[in-house]
């Protein structure tokens, strides 16, 4: 309106407001999902409860289907099927489990033949499936990966992917805005990882809770896309939904000609048009502002079991009896414990026994350019440190044959690599690929849990170009030794494309753009009740508390890795906190808390540690709470992921002031029972002692005291979805109708076992 000013907003706002279907007054946003990946772990839940219900995937044209996480990285030259290439009965199952699934959904597949097969946050971006502008959601926490080419992308649990594929929205919260920029000059050997690393070192595992990051600032304006995608990567790890980066020349750069991506002419320039207002604007507001200096980072890598465990390349490993806070310091002394580290050890000094480089963070083509450089630099004739295996397992099918063609195989081959089929690999080890007890990996992935590369193996987190060092001198070791200047700038690797379009209706002119607003129609709440569930309504919850003394209790923690392979969602009780439970040596049930009586009775959890649920979105994590009898947590915060996956299943979680958990988490400790009351919203306590109140979001407590799922409640409103369809094609209209299939929208593409794809 003309005298008006328009309230500045950020990216995030934008594209969030651009997807929202329907609003309600306490802030529940339908918000509608434009690119949905797919892959083998988190979803086979999800399609049994839509075959349970009789319902069909709404938008098949904008799913894309994977299997990554379980397949084995050996050569593929004798494989026939799924079905006896993959040795181990449950991971076979699951991949089994997708092929059927997506041939009875009707979904684009990237099987193991196909040579665009790969880690799921791989191979969306590398189609030109991953747009800017968008909303995009995996069952996967390392979504957020998306994000680099400025879209919301987040990770989501399985029973939100059963919610994409029936109705392709989401029932969301907005998040905050959080600004973290980086400026000046990157010295030289510092690349993405580092900075990524850093980041995570400065604001800690919690420090993005509740947030989205936008990155800004000279450094990731020089970044390339996959530089861009190893920072958005690991948003997650800084506890943030999400991380996104404004579009720009070197994200159209990247995407122009892509399989996937609007075709040249009418539809890219009107796309491009729309990508070119994706940025924040001058005064909007941002909840949590960091800066960074550039010249500050040097390559950085981790000593400990968590993320923020950081340190310098140059430094040592962190002495506990510097740090004054007990829990700090305890929880410092059980990771260097784990580690098998001393205090204050050069970590120059430190010697591994594996290099894995690979993973969705760190497993595209410049990853493998910049450990291949490493390698050359060595000189001729060096090769990897005796004693030490390095593989490299590129992030997809398309990364390992542009390598081929650039020599790189070569290069890795000669020195002594192990050069791999694409997935996942040891960056979690539901495959072939994990770390013995004991061994030490020096790892280009995200995590460095206790166990996560393989239960009692030790992970430092590091760049591909300090892993390749790594490897070369079998220590953990500066890459500046090696050669100088960052490896992240620069242009994105060109994709060999036959012939991209074919498959594509020729470009229609669409309508001028409408402008989208909150719907008024009534909130969905109001209409719920009439809706069929299977969810238990939860109202009051009585009984024994188990006290928790960790911070930052990670789903990995929760559930480790080789329970995730059930197509269940039940039968998870002894899989829970099954690494603290259970002696390694004897298999023997150890003192851990819920391994006591009374607390082996437990129905509520009590934590004092900040960030609860971090890490995985796996929903196997309330599932196996929920089936040793847990049906509340308390605890100070916790990772948004979790706490939606748990009243996905009626849980309920409860944060309460660091001072509130502590009073409960002794009671607790005394073997008092709790009274979690939702009508009331006040936790009643014994021995007269007083009642605690908590808050709840209006939404999610209407929904859990009547026993209401999202599904049932977001049917309710197809109408306003269709309407939102009908906008989105008007508007938006690169966003439909894509496919692999000639002829626009696809109807479903044939899951190929051996026949070459024609593309
Ligand atoms: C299996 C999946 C749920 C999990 C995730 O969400 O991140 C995995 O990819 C991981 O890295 O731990
Ligand atoms: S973090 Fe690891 S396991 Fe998870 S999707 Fe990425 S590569 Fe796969």
């Amino acid at each position: 309106m003309p005298g008006t000013l328009k309230t500045p907003r950020t990216l995030y706002d934008k594209i969030w407001d651009d997807h929202v279907v329907d609003a309600q007054a306490d802030g529940t946003t339908l918000l509608y999902i434009d690119r949905h990946l797919v892959h083998e772990v988190t979803s086979p839940q999800a399609f049994e409860g839509l075959r349970n219900a009789g319902r069909s995937v709404r938008r098949p044209d904008c799913t894309l289907a994977t299997v990554d996480h379980n397949v084995p990285t050996i050569s593929r030259k004798n494989f026939t099927n799924v079905g006896n290439f993959i040795e181990e009965p449950d991971s076979r199952a699951q991949c089994v489990a997708l092929e059927d699934n997506v041939k009875e959904f009707g979904l684009t597949y990237f099987g193991m033949t196909d040579r665009r097969q790969g880690i799921v946050h791989i191979i969306g971006p590398e189609q030109g499936f991953t747009l800017p502008g968008t909303t995009i959601v995996c069952g996967d926490s390392h979504t957020s990966t998306h994000g680099a080419f400025g879209a919301i992308a987040f990770g989501i649990g399985t029973s939100e992917v059963e919610h994409v594929l029936a109705t392709q929205t989401l029932l969301q919260r907005k998040s905050k805005n959080m600004r973290i920029s980086v400026d000046g000059t990157l010295p030289e050997g510092v690349t993405s990882k580092d900075v990524i690393l850093h980041i995570i070192g400065t604001i800690g595992t919690a420090g993005g809770t509740g947030c989205v990051i936008e990155y800004a600032g000279s450094v990731f304006r020089g970044f390339s896309m996959e530089a861009r995608m190893s920072v958005c990567n690991m948003s997650i790890e800084a506890g943030a939904r999400a991380g996104m980066v404004a579009p720009d020349e070197i994200t159209f750069a990247y995407l122009r000609n892509r399989p996937l991506a609007p075709p040249p002419g009418e539809a890219w320039d009107r796309a491009e048009a729309y990508w070119r207002t994706l940025v924040s604007d001058e005064g909007a507001k941002f909840d949590v502002e960091v800066k960074i200096r550039a010249e500050d980072i040097i390559p950085t890598l981790t000593w400990g079991t968590s993320p923020q465990d950081t340190v310098p390349i140059t430094g040592v490993v962190p002495d506990p009896q510097n740090i004054t806070d007990p829990t700090k310091r305890a929880s410092v002394e059980r990771s260097l414990k784990y580690m098998g580290l001393t205090p204050n050890t050069r970590m120059e000094d430190i010697t591994v026994d594996k290099v894995f480089l690979g993973s969705c963070t760190n497993g595209r083509i410049e990853d493998l350019r910049s450990a291949a450089k490493v390698v050359l630099a060595a000189g001729p004739g060096a090769s990897v440190a005796p004693d030490v295996h390095a593989m490299i397992v590129p992030g997809s099918g398309l990364v390992k044959q542009q390598a081929e063609a650039e020599g790189l195989d070569v290069i890795f081959k000669r020195a002594g690599f192990d050069w791999r089929e694409a997935g996942c690999s040891m960056c979690l080890g539901m495959n072939p690929d994990q770390l013995k007890p004991g061994q030490r990996c020096a790892s280009t992935s995200n995590r460095n849990f206790e166990g996560r590369q393989g239960a009692g193996g030790r992970t430092h987190l590091m760049s591909p170009a300090m892993a390749a060092a790594a490897a070369m001198t079998g220590k953990l070791t500066d890459v500046r030794k090696y050669l100088g200047g960052s490896q992240t700038t620069g242009g994105s690797a060109p994709l060999k494309i036959t012939s991209p379009y074919d498959y594509l209706d020729p470009p229609q002119v669409p309508p001028a753009p409408v402008a989208l607003a909150p719907s008024d129609i009534p909130s969905i709440a109001d209409q719920a009740t009439s809706v069929p569930s299977s969810i238990p309504p939860f109202r009051i919850v009585k009984g024994i508390a188990a006290p928790l003394a960790i911070e930052n209790v990670d789903t990995d923690m929760i559930i480790p890795k080789q329970f995730l392979k059930t197509l269940k969602r039940t039968g998870l009780a002894n899989a829970l906190f099954y690494t603290l439970r259970k002696d390694p040596h004897t298999g023997k049930d150890t003192d851990f808390v819920l391994n006591r009586q009374p607390y082996d009775k437990a129905k509520i959890l009590v934590c004092t540690g900040q960030n609860f649920g971090c890490g995985s979105s796996r929903e196997h994590a309330p599932w196996s709470l929920n089936d040793f009898g847990i049906r509340c947590i308390i605890a100070p915060s916790f990772a948004e992921i979790f706490k939606t996956n748990t009243m996905q299943n009626g849980m309920l979680p409860i944060t309460l002031s660091p001072e509130e958990c502590k009073e409960l988490f002794n009671d607790a400790s005394e073997g008092l029972d709790l009274e979690v009351d939702l009508e009331k919203l006040e936790i009643r306590r014994e021995k007269g002692r007083p009642s605690i109140p908590f808050e709840a979001e209006s939404f999610r407590r209407h929904c859990l005291l009547n026993g209401l799922d999202d599904i049932g409640l977001t049917l309710v409103k197809g109408d306003a979805i269709q309407t939102f369809e009908e906008r989105r094609s008007e508007t938006w209209p690169w966003l439909d109708g894509f496919g692999y299939v000639k002829g626009g929208r696809i109807q479903a593409s044939a899951v190929r076992t051996k026949k070459k794809i024609d593309w």
